[in-house]
């Protein structure tokens, strides 16, 4: 049985990846992690998630590492906001425990620091901005189709919901520098963050990358390639958000006999490429 620690517990990915876990016969919740001094504390994860007692109840993140002691976890899933999961990262790493991180916005010093606790402790770690299997067939779509259209310009628009934090998507960012880097460019100094007043015509280099916030929208994801007299239209959406809880599951059951000390990509849980 793989036991999991899932943080951001009551989030919209948390409750579902709970509520996937049930279901599964080889892994089972044992610690339901919510933000420090939570007012859920307490409460039955299961229940919060809409299926009913599953006897494992939510804590507050600042009894993260006693939890963590306590329930000796496997792997810990992570799906919060980038500052929190940083923390979270360090923590669990320090703990032993593999992880499965799906949170975006991370900035450049957060990623190298997860990269350096996975380092440093000798764990399995899964970190992936998009765990759908679609989303990653997109990212490697896009490595061959860029070098074959590099004289095309090039624009990433998103859409997600309402209720997103962060933006550009952390998706539409490993676009970005999955294209950057097929074309040899250097993503400081090609990646345009939306456009406003005079900025100037388009340099033939700059790639640029649009958000859209509004409603429901799990998540579309579009590189557009737009030559004269022509473009391609590349484009992914994700109906629901099953879509990611599938590929986390994966994800669990790979980390735990994941390569240690290094960061695992979704191409190597679901041996694309
Ligand atoms: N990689 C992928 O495939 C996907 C990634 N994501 C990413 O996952 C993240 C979460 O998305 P989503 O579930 O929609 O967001 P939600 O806001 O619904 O859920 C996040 C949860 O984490 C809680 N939280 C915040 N800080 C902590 C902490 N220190 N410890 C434990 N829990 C904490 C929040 O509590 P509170 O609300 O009280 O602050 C909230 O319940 C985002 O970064 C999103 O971009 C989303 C979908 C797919
Ligand atoms: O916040 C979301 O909802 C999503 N976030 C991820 C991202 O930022 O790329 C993945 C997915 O698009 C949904």
């Amino acid at each position: 049985m793989i036991k999991v620690a899932v943080t951001g517990a009551a989030g919209r990915m948390g409750s579902g990846i709970i509520r996937k876990i049930t279901e599964q016969d080889d892994m089972e919740v044992v610690a339901a992690i919510e933000i420090p001094e939570t007012p859920l504390a307490g409460e039955d994860a299961g229940v919060r998630a809409g299926i009913g007692e599953i006897g494992v109840k939510i804590t507050g993140a600042e009894k993260l590492e006693e939890t963590l002691k306590e329930t000796n976890p496997d792997v810990l899933v992570d799906f919060t906001i980038a500052h929190a999961a940083a923390e979270t990262v360090k923590k669990a790493a320090s703990c032993g425990v593999n992880l499965v991180v799906g949170t975006t916005g991370f900035s450049d010093e957060q990623m190298e620091s997860n990269i350096q606790a996975v380092k440093d402790n000798n764990i399995g770690a899964v970190i992936s901005s998009n765990m759908a299997i679609g989303v990653n067939v997109f990212f490697n779509t896009l490595k061959k189709l860029a070098p074959i259209l590099n004289d095309f310009d090039i624009e990433i628009i998103e859409a997600h919901h309402n209720q997103k934090k962060d933006a550009p998507s952390g998706t539409a960012m490993t676009a970005f520098e999955t294209i950057a880097e097929a074309l040899e460019r250097d993503p400081e100094e090609v990646g345009v963050f939306g456009r406003k007043g005079m900025v100037g015509q388009r340099t033939k280099q700059e790639i640029g990358v649009h958000a859209i916030r509004g409603g429901d929208i799990v998540g579309d994801h579009t590189a557009m390639f737009i030559g004269d007299g022509e473009r391609i239209e590349f484009t992914h959406r994700a109906h629901t958000r099953e879509v990611f809880i599938a590929g986390v599951i994966r994800a669990i059951r790979y980390v735990p006999t994941a390569e240690k000390g290094v960061v695992s990509s979704m191409n190597d849980v679901l041996g694309l490429e």
